[in-house]
């Protein structure tokens, strides 16, 4: 697998098997050995086996020395946890044990407890007991109750006890992965977006990560410098020539460039590529009189001004922003950086945690026009039907530059469908397919006076996906916003009628939210009426669920979803809050705070 791209290690989850400390005639902890171990084992091979860093390599999972069945054994499982670069913690056990005596107490790691459901030793009670412990340290752990009781020599983990594990485990990973690193934003407010004047304070605090902040004429610099690596540069842009194929200019004849100066924005575009891939990762090939260049500035997430000022002269940033967000390019497959356009750091951040949760490359949207029933009958005489109808009409995703390529949905899964697939499982053949179904457009001059190059494709298939967006509101702190539904393939002359009504240059998604009759999601119409932002991240999936618990972690109030509210699953201590899933959540995140205050 790549290795990583980033400095500071990924997190490691370590597992507590716990027991009851008793010995005696009966010699309780003697009989309790082989099982709580067991389910140690059974965790440790959960996680190794399904989870991943976003680097495509398996999750570290680490088993405590021994059991824990006093303060001894805990001190000295958390040693170990210590030494090993535990960030997560999931204690398991079959039986009654002493809550305050076993607990992981440090308030750093995100935790779990898993109680088996098995009658002959009370797992549950022990569960119930020390989930309280941890609601009155004010240590809120995830409890893990399987709903069926299971027979003592069981092995097997229940289907809802895996489920709520791994979901544990995919967003606790996500959550402590960003600890240490950096988001860098290149240029400074675009536009006046609100999402593109950047907190530090909130990243720092919720996320654990760093700000990093670069003027673009740093661009402009290692370009004229030569701060590249010359030999990346020319595989980029053979590359480029052979496989990014230009199609119609929509530009006025006049205004339209010469060839040479065409082949000159393609060159431009092309360095500015690996030289922002630089100003994230660092780049060890760089020459040698550059070794300041070659650190790099640790970014998980960057984001890039773009318009105006850098638009109005230089060619834009739409070829770099929609290639690092991809899954692959000249060097084929690899971990999709996430590059967001218009400096909008929090959409940025959205379209972060998603890869992070999955693996995959990431949509930067405009959340762009509500299209009813009646609006797309009267422009094109169509009828909706299936999905699109269902919501009562979609809505159009669009913006140039920052939607991976891979939101084509060229790639097919095992049978057929579109799909956008983990990195690491995005074959050659997929690569060629989506870069089939993407066309490269001269820039609209009007916004883009100084040239380059726009992606343009169609989300030709029917996907499941989620969007999200992170919003941040004075006094009340940040906010996510949560729809899942699925891309709508619309017959072409329909999608081209109303593509052509806006950016026909541009990256084009229809998008129908998942419709529950209720507020913010009676209608297509509410979700765009309530959505917080101009942008939307969107990823593959309905991973609502994960988003919900991975922002529980972060203490972030989730103001809005359509996921099933069986599918919520946050920590134990939540409960206390209230029963209204969503008063409870915001209570709670306002009590506990950002998790690096
Ligand atoms: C029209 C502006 O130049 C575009 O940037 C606009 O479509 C946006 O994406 C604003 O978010
Ligand atoms: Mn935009």
């Amino acid at each position: 697998m790549a290795a990583s791209r980033l400095v500071g290690a990924y997190p490691v989850i370590g597992i507590r098997p716990t027991i009851d400390g008793r010995r005696g005639a009966l010699d309780v902890r003697g009989s309790l050995e082989e099982q709580t171990m067991n389910m140690a084992k059974a965790a440790a091979k959960l996680f190794e086996e399904n989870l991943r860093y976003s680097n495509g390599e398996p999750v570290k999972v680490v088993i405590a020395d021994t059991t824990i069945g006093r303060v001894g054994e805990t001190a000295a499982c958390a040693e170990k946890f210590r030494r090993e670069g535990v960030d997560i913690t999931v204690t398991v056990t079959p039986c009654w044990c002493y809550g305050s005596e076993t607990m992981d107490m440090d308030p750093h790691t995100i935790k779990a407890v898993w109680g088996f459901n098995g009658t002959e030793r009370p797992g549950a009670v022990y569960l119930a007991s020390v989930l309280a412990t941890h609601a009155q340290k004010g240590l809120p752990a995830f409890g893990i109750y399987g709903h069926d009781v299971c027979g003592a020599d069981d092995t097997d983990i229940p289907a809802d006890v895996r489920e709520k594990l791994l979901r544990f485990g995919r967003a606790a990973v996500a959550t402590a992965s960003m600890r240490g690193k950096s988001y860098l934003q290149i240029g400074s407010i675009c536009m006046g977006i609100g999402g593109s004047i950047i907190d530090s304070d909130f990243i720092e605090s919720y996320l654990g990560m760093r700000v990093e902040s670069v003027d673009e004429v740093e661009i402009i610099r290692r370009m004229t410098e030569g701060v590249y690596d010359q030999a990346e540069y020319e595989k980029a842009l053979a590359w480029t020539k052979e496989y990014c194929k230009e199609g119609f200019d929509t530009n006025p004849e006049h205004l339209q460039k010469s060839r040479e100066q065409k082949d000159s924005d393609w060159e431009f575009v092309v360095k500015m590529m690996v030289i922002i891939k630089d100003l994230m990762n660092g780049n060890k090939n760089l020459p040698e009189e550059f070794s300041e260049e070659a650190i790099g500035h640790n970014a998980l997430a960057a984001g890039f001004q773009g318009q105006r000022q850098w638009t109005d002269f230089y060619p834009n940033c739409d070829y770099p922003e929609a290639l690092l967000n991809t899954s692959f390019d000249w060097n084929g497959a690899r971990e999709p950086y996430i590059l967001a356009t218009e400096n909008d750091v929090l959409n940025g951040l959205g379209m972060m945690f998603m890869k992070l949760l999955t693996g995959k490359a990431q949509i930067f949207a405009d959340v762009r026009t509500y299209w009813s029933p009646e609006a797309v009958k009267k422009a094109t005489g169509f009828e909706l039907t299936g999905l699109a109808k269902e919501s009562d009409g979609f809505i159009h995703l669009i913006n140039s530059g920052a939607a991976c390529l891979d939101g084509s949905g060229a790639a097919k899964d095992e049978n057929g469908n579109g799909v956008i697939k983990q990195w690491w499982e995005v074959t050659e053949e997929d690569q060629k397919a989506i870069m089939d179904a993407t066309t490269w457009h001269y820039a609209n001059n009007g916004y883009f006076r100084g040239g380059g190059y726009s992606s343009r494709f169609e989300t030709k298939a029917e996907m499941p996906v989620t969007m999200i967006r992170l919003n941040l509101v004075k006094g009340l702190g940040p906010v996510l916003q949560i729809a899942e539904g699925w891309t709508v393939n619309l017959p072409e002359e329909v999608s081209d009628a109303l593509w052509k009504r806006t950016d026909y240059t541009w990256p084009c998604t229809w998008f129908a939210p998942r419709i529950t009759g209720k507020g913010a999601f009676r209608s297509a119409y509410d979700v765009m009426n309530n959505w917080g932002a101009n942008h939307g991240a969107i990823s593959h999936g309905h991973i609502g669920a994960d988003v919900i618990t991975m922002a529980s972690m972060l203490r972030i109030p989730v103001c809005m979803h359509n996921v099933p509210e069986e599918e919520i699953f946050r920590p134990a201590a939540w409960n206390a809050f209230g029963e209204d899933k969503e008063g409870q959540d915001y209570r709670a995140c306002a009590t506990y705070g950002p998790l690096y205050k």
